[in-house]
């Protein structure tokens, strides 16, 4: 779908008796998974004014339309910021990120981890795909080969030795089947650091302040409703209300505060001596509000 013929381009308003005023439609592009829900809880229920048109992408989605112009605005994979040609700011104070145990991004497997020749790789995935293969290399000293694939688990282990999957599907396999590896538990035993999955990211003139403002407003709003946010999670679903409150009480932290920012450069420093980005980046942020 061509999101920009359907809401995008420019548009001219003149109202009677004023000089022109430009103003152009802001399309945003976020991620569908649980841990979302709290960043964009006061967006979807109307509870801040914005002109936002938003739009719902697996996280290796946003990144593509986000670096393709295709929106102004993206909840991107932390390592797609670094593969940016510059250029793109970062939305103060906010990402997605673990201190420890994440629950939703996790290497399933059968067999002893350090016999594993293959692994089938979540296709949604950017940011995640760079931390298996930093911990793989660093902490399990082992070289598979890697199968890019849909998240379905099954399909992934028949096809190879070990599967990596991320996301709401993650949180559902990771509570049935118990060999796997966590990798944000992972990181944090390596590094003693937060790991930064994904912040809001759009290019140097995007956002206006005020823009940012409401990003930062649509998130406090959630974070006060997260037991909301998880009892209508829960509907239909196989765990309880409260292990969804857990997840995102417990699990995903949400402040891009100054551990998380070292947390993110020491995955930028693993990923560049890897060779998986170019440089480093520094991180450039839109005015601190
Ligand atoms: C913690 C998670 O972070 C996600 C993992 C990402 C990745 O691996 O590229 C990108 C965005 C995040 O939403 C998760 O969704 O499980």
């Amino acid at each position: 779908m061509e999101i920009n013929n359907l809401f995008g381009g420019a548009s001219q308003t003149q109202p009677e008796g004023d000089a022109p005023i430009s103003y152009k439609v802001k399309n945003v592009s976020y991620v569908s998974y649980l841990n979302t829900k709290p960043l964009v809880y006061g967006l979807e229920k109307g509870l801040v004014k914005h002109d936002f048109v938003m739009q719902k992408d697996v996280p290796s989605v946003c990144a593509e339309r986000l670096l393709q112009g295709e929106v102004e605005l993206g909840l991107i994979p932390s390592i797609e910021y670094a593969r940016g040609k510059g250029g793109l700011k970062i939305v103060p104070e906010l990402c997605i990120a673990s201190r420890g145990a994440v629950k939703s991004v996790a290497l399933f497997f059968n067999q002893d981890i350090r016999r594993i020749n293959t692994i089938a790789l979540d296709t949604s995935s950017r940011t995640s795909v760079a931390l298996l293969k930093i911990l793989l290399l660093e902490k399990f000293e082992i070289e598979p080969q890697f199968v890019p694939m849909a998240p379905d688990l099954q399909e992934m282990l028949q096809k190879a030795d070990a599967a990596l999957v991320i996301g709401d599907r993650a949180l559902q396999y990771q509570a049935s089947f118990p060999n796997h590896l966590d990798l944000g538990e992972e990181w944090t035993d390596m590094t003693g650091l937060p790991f930064v999955y994904a912040f809001w990211a759009g290019h140097e003139l995007s956002l206006s302040n005020d823009e940012v403002t409401i990003m930062q407003k649509s998130y406090e709003i959630g974070a006060q409703n997260i037991e909301k946010i998880s009892r209508e999670y829960a509907v239909g679903k196989t765990q309880s209300w409260q292990f969804y409150q857990e997840y995102l009480t417990r699990n995903i932290f949400y402040k891009l505060d100054e551990d998380e920012k070292a947390g993110l450069l020491e995955f930028y420093h693993y990923a560049f001596y890897l060779g998986l980005i170019e440089h480093i980046p520094e991180l450039h942020f839109y005015e601190d509000q």
